[in-house]
């Protein structure tokens, strides 16, 4: 596409530089830039992008986006926020991709990677072609592609919602997470669905206040259904037994459907069963009630499953047969995953990394435990400092025994981050192992026939981040590893 083609996207802007290159792609990252791309200074959290224009030249970006004066020879196109511009030139360079895709975006504190895969795979097993953004990276067809983020960068969001769009995909689900809203890495999403999941505390390093935060969330629901095309699909998902869905629904324009289990909803369920190898419930649909009994565990993933059912009835599949998909899951990687290798007690891996899912984790586990709970609990560095006292009481309060250890210390002194977990149980007694490697070996170590060990925080993911460097690591593996050293001893 023509550079002055990519312009078009925008209302104002101001170039130096003439010309009229050839863009043969979009980048923010100076490094990643190729003749031909089109480099876009954003000013991040550590460093100015700006600084980077002069080497973006060098690798032969043919024309670059800033806000701020740069002194380069290819044209510079100057706006007043390049985030904004790289939205929206990026929608435009990729073809609108989200107009003609039912595009279904998911976000809340917790519940939004469960929620994204049960509604492909309701959808999938329908016949609908479904791509999937979110947590655990980018996926369509036999296509994986990692990602950084829980919602991409929007030039990247842009590029494979074309991308899947191309291939045949006729929907996509996306889990738009709270900063990402904020930031403005969904503009030019043309969503049909959003979907509420709860507000719980987390992140409240970047909102400052729960309030702040709910409407971060809002600009899902604000946005959604402003302007009807044709007689497509917009409706807001949301759940009644969350009181900030009452100021969602007032705030979108789009038509609203409910889930829940406290109060009446479109989606209600009742009866609810949970044991340690699935749950059972009774699905209210107005006047019809159907009977479900899934594999997922607990009350949580009753609200993702009435969620994702809430939400593909838009896309008319026949209820029994979403009921049918969903009965067949069998859990999602590293959402209360359990770790068999033999042993006589239970394992528990879950992606817990906030204090209302370790509540609910560890309030599942107490509907089925017989002997003790054991708990492993971290909190990651860099991120939100208030949930730290919260977790660590939470793991105390709802556990037998609390062994608090690192998450992911990131650029933290992993000790200070205990330190700050420990305020919040001052007197109490629980146990400190600092390395994780050590805590999971010492619960696989100790724990008696029927315990159950819940392994919190890090979930699916394999790695472990000190410093800035990943280093492999994987709960899992960690847990089958020690629970096989125990048991050929
Ligand atoms: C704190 C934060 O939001 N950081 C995001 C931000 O990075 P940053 O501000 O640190 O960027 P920076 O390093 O200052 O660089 C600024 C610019 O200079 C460019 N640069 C930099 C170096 C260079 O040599 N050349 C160059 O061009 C960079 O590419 C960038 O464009 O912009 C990056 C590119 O979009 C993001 O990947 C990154 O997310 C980081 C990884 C992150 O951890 N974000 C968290 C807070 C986050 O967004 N989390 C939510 C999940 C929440 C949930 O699900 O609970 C998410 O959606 O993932
Ligand atoms: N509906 C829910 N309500 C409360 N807790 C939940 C819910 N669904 C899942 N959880 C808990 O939260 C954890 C994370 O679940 P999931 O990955 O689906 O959430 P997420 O919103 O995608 O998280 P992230 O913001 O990290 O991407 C699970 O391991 C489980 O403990
Ligand atoms: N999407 C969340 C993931 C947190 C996972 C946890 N293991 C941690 O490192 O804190 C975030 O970026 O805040
Ligand atoms: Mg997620």
């Amino acid at each position: 596409m023509k550079l002055a083609d990519c312009l078009k996207a925008l209302a104002d802007f101001r170039q130096k530089n003439m010309g009229d290159p050839d863009i043969s792609e979009i980048t923010i990252d100076s490094r990643q830039v190729k003749p031909g791309s089109l480099f876009f200074c954003i000013k991040g959290h550590h460093v100015d992008g700006h600084l980077f224009a002069v080497q973006a030249e060098e690798r032969g970006a043919a024309a670059i986006v800033a806000q701020d004066p740069i002194d380069v020879s290819v044209p510079v196109i100057y706006v007043n926020d390049t985030h904004r511009a790289l939205a929206m030139i990026a929608d435009r360079f990729y073809g609108f991709p989200s107009h003609n895709l039912h595009l279904i975006g998911v976000t809340g504190t917790n519940g939004k990677t469960t929620i994204t895969y049960l509604v492909q795979s309701i959808q999938e097993a329908a016949g609908i072609n479904t791509g999937l953004i979110g947590t655990m990276g980018m996926r369509y067809k036999n296509k994986y592609i990692p990602v950084q983020n829980t919602t991409p960068e929007v030039h990247l969001i842009h590029k494979n919602l074309a991308d899947m769009k191309n291939n045949g995909a006729g929907s996509v689900v996306m889990e738009t997470s709270s900063n990402a809203l904020y930031d403005g890495r969904v503009h030019g999403c043309d969503f049909n669905v959003g979907i509420f999941t709860n507000l719980t505390e987390d992140h409240l390093d970047l909102h400052g206040t729960m309030k702040d935060y709910m409407y971060a969330k809002s600009l899902l629901f604000s946005q959604l259904g402003n302007s009807y095309r044709n007689d497509e699909i917009k409706a807001a998902v949301l759940n009644v037994d969350d009181p900030a869905s009452e100021v969602y629904k007032h705030m979108t324009a789009a038509h609203v459907i409910t889930y829940g289990i406290n109060k009446l909803a479109d989606y209600h369920a009742t009866s609810i069963q949970i044991t340690p190898s699935g749950t059972t419930f009774i699905l209210e649909v107005g006047e019809n009630k159907y009977p479900v009994s899934m594999k997922l565990i607990g009350k949580f993933s009753v609200y993702n499953v009435l969620a994702a059912l809430a939400a593909c009835s838009l896309s008319k599949i026949g209820i029994t047969d979403m009921i049918k998909t969903v009965e067949q899951i069998k859990g999602v990687s590293g959402r209360f995953e359990p770790v068999d290798a033999g042993q006589n007690f239970t394992v528990i891996v879950d992606y817990s990394h906030t204090p209302d899912s370790l509540e609910n984790a560890l309030s599942t586990i107490k509907e089925f435990a017989e002997k003790r709970i054991i708990a492993i609990v971290g909190c990651g560095g860099d991120r939100e400092r208030g949930k730290r006292p919260i977790m660590a009481k939470i793991a105390v309060d709802e556990s037998d025994l609390a062994i608090l250890t690192s998450d992911n210390p990131r650029t933290e002194d992993p000790e200070a981050i205990l330190a700050e977990m420990e305020t919040g149980i001052k007197g109490r007694s629980y146990m400190k192992i600092t390395d994780r490697r050590e805590a999971i070996r010492y619960a696989m170590q100790n724990a008696e026939e029927g315990d159950i060990v819940l392994i919190a925080g890090k979930g699916h993911e394999d790695y472990q981040i000190i410093g800035t460097k990943k280093h492999h690591f994987d709960d899992r593996e960690e847990a089958r590893a020690a629970i096989v050293a125990r048991l050929n001893k």
